[in-house]
């Protein structure tokens, strides 16, 4: 809840979310429960932050830097055993997106942080996907699957991971590719062959770019991984003509306020490219990236932006229609969230 006069509104504004790890939803409680159930000992000699969900959220509020967090959000993904596992951890999130407004999910999963370990890609996919299925039939929120790849494996594992999940993304049970992980060092080009193969087949595109590295990555997945979204992209406003060129395409950036402040990629909120990104017709989404670890679910994030940028109803108007428009959703679902918008604006219109 934030202090702004808006946020009724902001609560009530239909959401289509873009950017949200499945795994990064995986909160200190369910992590401790899953540990329990499935005998996993959480390395608590080794890092005191595991003693118990308390002392783990507490370390959750000193992140400081993205491969800092990586660590627990690996570890952490280690309790995930069974198919039952992923799917309530799927459908937790999405019981918590319906209560936030969300009416359409777009959501990442990473098949080789669990295969590495020996889970099989299958009872990860299965579970996930009975978790959608159920979100559209008991919560009517609209889902999509897009699997990443993870930057900091070697490039080469890439292709058996893109084997196994070759019938899912050419049948749809996958709406699309994603690239995430440590960031520094791993330049997007690395992965343009499994890419180009992605596009020659018709699978949609995304990657996490310019979140801690540098514009000229966003460049590159633009240029070698021909993206059609792009994951994070604070870093675009460092290079006008490029942000000119997103612009001009129309191409979705989506952000995660609350991720970005977290992880110290900005030192305050109101730091983020948000009002360039207004100014420049620049079409983004406000995303929760990581929920249980960064204290804030999708409205959180909302308020968050609110609370720095005191945006006017219309520019939440032409967010919201912007998310909606780039979705990956069918068009009637499209008109259907859009006009759900309309009602809401008419509703708070004059807030
Ligand atoms: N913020 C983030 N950046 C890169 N990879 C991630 N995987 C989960 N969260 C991520
Ligand atoms: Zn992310």
């Amino acid at each position: 809840m934030c202090n702004s006069p808006l946020h009724p509104f902001l609560q009530s504004l239909p959401k289509c979310e873009h950017h949200m790890h499945l795994e990064g939803s995986l909160s200190p409680s369910l992590l401790f429960t899953l540990a329990s159930r499935n005998k996993i000992t959480l390395p608590a000699s080794a890092d005191s932050a595991f003693t118990s969900p308390e002392t783990l959220l507490d370390r959750y509020t000193r992140f400081t830097s993205l491969d800092d967090f990586l660590r627990y959000y690996y570890i952490s993904m280690g309790c995930l055993i069974y198919e039952a596992d992923f799917e309530q951890l799927a459908w937790d999130y999405f019981v918590r997106a319906k209560s936030d407004g969300v009416m359409h999910a777009e959501v990442f999963f990473d098949p080789q942080a669990h295969t590495e370990r020996g889970i099989d890609y299958e009872t990860v996919v299965n579970g996930f996907e009975k978790a959608c299925k159920r979100a559209e039939q008991e919560l009517e929120v609209t889902t999509k699957l897009i699997m990443c790849f993870v930057r900091h494996l070697p490039v080469e594992h890439t292709n058996e991971t893109y084997i196994q999940a070759e019938p899912h993304l050419v049948s749809g049970r996958l709406a699309g590719i994603g690239l995430d992980s440590s960031e520094e060092g791993h330049p997007p080009r690395k992965w343009h062959e499994v890419y180009g193969k992605a596009k020659k087949q018709g699978i949609r595109r995304t990657a996490h770019a310019g979140e801690e590295g540098p514009a000229e990555y966003i460049r590159e997945a633009l240029t070698h991984l021909d993206i059609e979204r792009i994951d994070h992209g604070i870093r675009l406003a460092d290079d006008k003509e490029l942000m000119r060129e997103v612009a001009e395409r129309k191409m979705l950036v989506t952000m995660c306020p609350l991720s970005n402040l977290k992880l110290r990629c900005v030192k305050e909120i109101g730091e983020l490219p948000i009002r360039t990104f207004l100014d420049s017709g620049v079409s983004f989404s406000i995303n929760s990236d990581d929920p249980a670890y960064f204290s804030g679910y999708i409205l959180d994030n909302y308020c968050a932006v609110q609370e720095a940028f005191g945006l006017t109803v219309q520019e939440w108007e032409n967010i919201a229609k912007a998310s909606v428009n780039g979705s990956w959703c069918d068009g009637s679902r499209k008109d259907a969230i859009l006009k759900e918008v309309d009602a809401t604006i008419m509703k708070f219109g004059n807030v």
